[in-house]
């Protein structure tokens, strides 16, 4: 089962993987071909139905594959407004080589040409509400006609995230849907078949920049409260920046009075909230939870905290009133096992602190995944375990990111992993912004070493962040 969104994460994998959508598109309508031989025998008539996006390109393709079958293929709007180069170009190769090929530009020149089959191609996965003209007046004349409907990847005017289905949507009697079935295409009293269209494993089980897709922050939103210092100042300071070049509007750092104003020092960006204590201790954990409560803040907890038992409990505490989002790094980590809590939690481990927190000791996490990914599912919470290659997983899904170079081993990358997830998780789930925010991470240490360098800092990945996460697609 996969929604459309991440379907479109996955495509996009699969093209940085050297597998273009538009073979995917050539895959996938040669499957809907397919489909129709086994349901109409040749010299049936065919009516394709076509919309602007490339659900409609698939119908394109599919055309070609139909030879022996007389077949008529419309164009819902106009050849201008084909939305992608690869809908366009299979539109353009159907008038180049003569195929019967109409365009309705208006809901009224809308005509049905009598067929036995008729492949739905309206809207895939790229729907939003309910169908509107000219998709409206067509899809009411499909449900109408004495038919037989075959559906590319869903019936229009179904919503392949929700399983949500529109008024006036398509009632078709196949779906030929794509790489993998949708949620809710099962309930529909249609025939569905599942089509390989060629998308590699590999596209779905490595982090790739699809998966940057799903978690890049649209909007600059946000706040991230890191809750650590104390025995160390520099930990905290990358985490909250990291958090704001990934995207948070604001960045609080919770930290003893007599570290404060070092961790001030490293950032004028930062707002630093002293507490009374040299380090965390219980006394305070009840103004910081009414705080993050109050302010819907996304937690990082603790970075240079450090394993002082009253800070340990405090950490405790704290989890075990806080019911929002939180990322759980360095020491903080050692409470997690044991923990009830209602937070939404990301566990960052390396290899030593997964290990301590009785998950498997590894010298290659990428290689122990199916462990770690039974380790999360034990925990109850998501874990993102860092090494030369990062497991994230959420105990039932798992994702490996590749990203990163040998020179990234330098002390603080962990730090700004932390907040780069806090901040992406404002706008994904937790194993999403997992996934991509270990891949951006990565990505950021590969812009420094492009010339093999060993020699960069973590504070000079900070700078890096942005261009990775909102320029990832153009790389
Ligand atoms: N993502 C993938 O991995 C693959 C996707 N493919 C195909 O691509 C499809 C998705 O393509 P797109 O993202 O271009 O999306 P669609 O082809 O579903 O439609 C997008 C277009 O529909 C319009 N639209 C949205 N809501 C509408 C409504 N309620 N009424 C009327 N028009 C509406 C939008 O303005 C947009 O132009 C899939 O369903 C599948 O058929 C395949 O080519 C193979 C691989
Ligand atoms: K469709």
């Amino acid at each position: 089962m996969i929604t459309g969104e991440r379907m479109a994460a996955v495509d996009e994998n699969a093209a940085a993987l050297g597998v273009p959508r538009k073979q995917l598109m050539e895959s996938s309508g040669h499957a809907v071909a397919r489909a129709i031989r086994t349901i109409a025998d040749s010299g049936t008539r065919v009516a394709v139905v076509a919309g602007r996006g490339n659900n409609g390109g698939d119908a394109f393709v599919a055309t070609r594959f139909l030879d022996e079958y007389e077949v008529t293929t419309i164009l819902l709007g106009r050849a201008e407004v084909i939305g992608t180069d690869i809908a366009r170009e299979n539109w353009e190769a159907l008038q180049q080589a003569d195929y019967d090929v109409r365009q309705v530009t208006d809901s009224s020149g809308f005509e049905l040409p009598e067929a036995d089959v008729i492949v739905d191609a309206m809207l895939g996965t790229g729907i939003s509400g309910d169908l509107r003209e000219p998709a409206a007046t067509a899809a009411w004349a499909i449900n109408e006609a004495d038919a037989t409907v075959v559906a590319v990847d869903v019936p229009s005017g179904f919503d392949a995230d929700q399983g949500d289905h529109a008024e006036n949507r398509i009632e078709a009697d196949h779906v030929v849907t794509f790489h993998d079935t949708k949620p809710g295409l099962g309930d529909l009293a249609a025939d569905v078949t599942v089509a390989d269209i060629g998308i590699p494993p590999a596209a779905e089980r490595f982090v790739g920049p699809g998966d940057v897709d799903l978690a890049r922050p649209a909007s600059r939103d946000g706040r991230a409260f890191v809750i650590g210092g104390g025995p160390y100042t520099g930990a905290p300071a990358l985490a909250s920046q990291a958090a704001l070049r990934a995207g948070m509007e604001l960045s609080f750092v919770a930290a003893p009075e007599s570290v404060a104003g070092e961790i001030q020092g490293y950032a004028e960006d930062l707002i630093v909230q002293p507490y009374e204590s040299d380090r965390l201790s219980p006394d305070q954990v009840d103004d910081l939870v009414d705080t993050a409560e109050r302010h819907d803040d996304v937690i990082v907890l603790g970075p240079g905290l450090g394993t002082a038992d009253e800070t340990l409990e405090a950490a405790r505490l704290f989890l075990e009133s806080y019911t929002g989002p939180a990322v759980v790094d360095a020491d903080a980590l050692a409470v997690v096992p044991d923990l009830e809590t209602d937070a939404t939690l990301v566990c960052t481990p390396n290899r030593r602190e997964l290990a301590r927190m009785g998950g498997p000791e590894t010298d290659s996490l990428c290689e122990t995944a199916d462990e770690v990914e039974a380790f999360a599912a034990e925990l109850g919470h998501v874990v993102l375990a860092k090494g030369v290659d990062d497991v994230a997983t959420d105990g039932e899904r798992t994702r490996i990111c590749c990203s990163g170079a040998p020179g990234m081993k330098v002390g603080g990358t962990g730090d700004l992993l932390a907040g780069i997830v806090a901040a992406l998780l404002e706008h994904a789930g937790p194993l999403d912004a997992a996934a991509a925010a270990a891949y951006v991470n990565g990505r950021a240490g590969e812009r420094l070493a492009d010339d093999g360098s060993m020699g960069f800092l973590a504070s000079e990945m900070l700078a890096e962040i942005p261009a990775v996460l909102w320029g990832v697609a153009d790389e």
